[in-house]
């Protein structure tokens, strides 16, 4: 009979082992499946152990968990909606079990404030995922540095030298060259379809790189090292948005059973080469007393410049600079150019929406003239549907998870140090009780200024908010506006014959529409100059 059991126990164990490992895509031998019975089995122990040492507020409810696994067969790729449907059953904090580790769900306004905002400085921190190392330099980089004087010391000097207002204001002559490029490109494409997300982004890609190290991707070479860079970025945001057994079991780290730290290793490998390479060029030039030929240095100078200066209290290394680098492009292209693809979508998707913003823009600019960046502050249209688009779709659905650095409570619940914590701002930003027709994509909802996106407002806050609030918010909107504005502006859009507007999301840390944006523009100004 016990026999009968046991057998029974190892024959429903392995099937659940094997489902689980299905859903993460790993498909492995008998015996490795068996060798990781005998694994989950200490952990099994281990758990058990932990679970029983609880403090004294209870931990937040959650689904019912297995042994060893814990929640984790059952999540849905599509994190954001899934964690939101839960949250319907389990309330506005609950826990998720993903293995060894403890995950947390915050779902409402009040709950984003006392992490973000009351108990800032404990959320402050990062639970680093194998994958974020390896893309990262050892995560030495703004978005995984605990909280603390290196961190500190790497945000001041990004902020400060390339993403303040002053630094961008110098660099406006850089983002106009670059957008007036890419109009010049969609008149040479006029009548046919264009993926809309990938030109956004070579633009995008071409003002931080220009900004990092001044070299201008020109010609043919500008689309193709423009695509790959962008495959290679999507693919980069794919893995650190993906669940990986590695951090839900750190005792299989070492095995890599999705490949996911290879794939990494190779994908941070292709950025590190690129680094070498300029950083060479750069420190040969400075040798030879060359410079750039420009009054403002570019960010790449800079950088070298705090490094050599060594500052012995929390210096700058060369890893610190190419992570710093590694952010700038990775944090800063497909971001928002994902969040103006969404607005793009979301327009023409509503062509009275698409007719307000036009009307508005040729109020403001005239169709005799090419938008300029100081007409931004005249055009609260374009400014709602910025916000608006935002709501809808936040590019990082779920933030970036916080993690404490001590035991502490939220709601009343105990969170245990180290635990993973999602604040699922994707699904406060379409909560029914904070928004009228929360589903609707209706920019008028913004024209009355009541939101902003400074973090202090919990039932909107698509930057974050507190002292890990997105550090390019400045460059974030002045890409978004200024570049939609003049496509807006420049050309008439409509989609190829027999296709509809395709507003479905894929989840990745960075959220991007499922399938791209195929439009095609038509020049709607009469100057032909206006596309030089
Ligand atoms: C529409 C565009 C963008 C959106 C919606 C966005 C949103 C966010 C969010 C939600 C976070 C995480 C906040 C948290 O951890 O709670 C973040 C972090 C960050 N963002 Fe952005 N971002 C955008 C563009 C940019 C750009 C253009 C840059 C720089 C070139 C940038 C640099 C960063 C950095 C460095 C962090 C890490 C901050 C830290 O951990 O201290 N972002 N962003």
């Amino acid at each position: 009979m016990l026999f009968t059991s046991l057998i029974s126990f190892h024959n429903s164990t392995m099937t659940t082992i094997s489902n689980f490992l299905g859903n993460f895509g790993t498909d492995l031998s008998p015996s490795i499946l068996l060798a990781l019975c005998a694994f989950f089995a200490v952990l099994c122990y281990t758990w058990v152990h932990v679970n029983s040492n609880k403090g004294s507020s209870p931990l937040p409810p959650g689904p019912p968990a297995l042994p060893f696994i814990g929640n984790l067969a059952s999540l849905d790729p599509e994190l954001h909606s899934y964690f939101a449907s839960l949250a319907r059953t389990y309330g506005p904090i609950y826990k998720l079990q993903l293995g060894y580790k403890l995950g947390i769900v915050i779902t409402s306004p009040s709950l984003a404030r006392e992490v973000l905002k009351d108990k800032d400085i404990t959320f402050a921190n990062r639970d680093v995922p194998d994958v974020a190392r390896a893309s990262a330099y050892g995560g030495s980089d703004i978005v995984w540095t605990p909280y603390g004087p290196e961190w500190r010391m790497l945000r001041k000097v990004c902020v400060l030298k390339m993403l303040s207002n002053t630094t961008l204001d110098s660099f406006y002559p850089l983002r106009r060259n670059e957008v007036r490029q890419t109009v010049s490109y969609l008149y040479s494409k006029a009548g046919s379809p264009v993926n809309f997300g990938e030109q956004v982004f070579l633009t995008i890609l071409n003002v931080i790189t220009n900004m990092l190290w001044g070299g201008t991707i020109q010609g043919k070479e500008r689309a193709s090292l423009g695509a790959e860079f962008r495959e290679v970025i999507a693919e980069m945001t794919e893995l650190l948005g993906k669940p990986n057994i590695s951090d839900f079991f750190p005792g299989l780290s070492r095995f890599d059973l999705q490949g996911m730290l290879k794939k990494m290793d190779k994908l941070a490998k292709q950025f590190d080469g690129m680094f070498e390479k300029v950083i060479d060029k750069r420190v040969k030039m400075d040798g030879e007393g060359r410079d750039s030929g420009k009054d403002s240095k570019d960010f790449l100078q800079f950088l070298l410049k705090v490094k050599d200066e060594g500052d012995t209290k929390t210096p700058l290394t060369m890893t610190h600079l190419k992570a710093l680098l590694m952010d700038m492009i990775v944090g800063g292209t497909d971001t928002s150019s994902n969040a103006i693809e969404f607005a793009m979508a979301e327009i023409m998707n509503k062509p009275e929406v698409m007719k307000k913003v036009q009307q508005e823009l040729d109020a403001v600019v005239g169709k005799n003239n090419s938008v300029e960046e100081s007409h931004m502050h005249q055009l609260p249209y374009l400014y709602a549907i910025m916000k608006e688009s935002l709501r809808l779709h936040p590019a990082l659905p779920l933030l970036v998870p916080h993690c404490p650095s001590e035991t502490c409570t939220v709601g009343g619940y105990t969170i245990p140090k180290g635990a993973r914590v999602f604040i699922n701002a994707w699904a406060i930003h379409r909560d029914p009780s904070a928004w009228e027709d929360p589903l609707e994509f209706r920019p008028e909802r913004f024209l009355d200024s009541q939101w902003d996106y400074s973090g202090s407002d919990f039932s909107y806050f698509p930057f974050g908010s507190g002292r890990r609030i997105c550090a390019g918010i400045a460059m974030a909107e002045r890409m978004f506006l200024y570049l939609l504005a003049t496509l807006l502006h420049s050309f008439d859009w409509k989609l190829p014959e027999r296709k509809t507007v395709d507003l479905s999301e894929k989840f990745g840390i960075v959220l991007k529409l499922k399938n791209p944006l195929l439009a095609i523009p038509t020049p709607r100004l009469s100057d032909p100059t206006l596309y030089e």
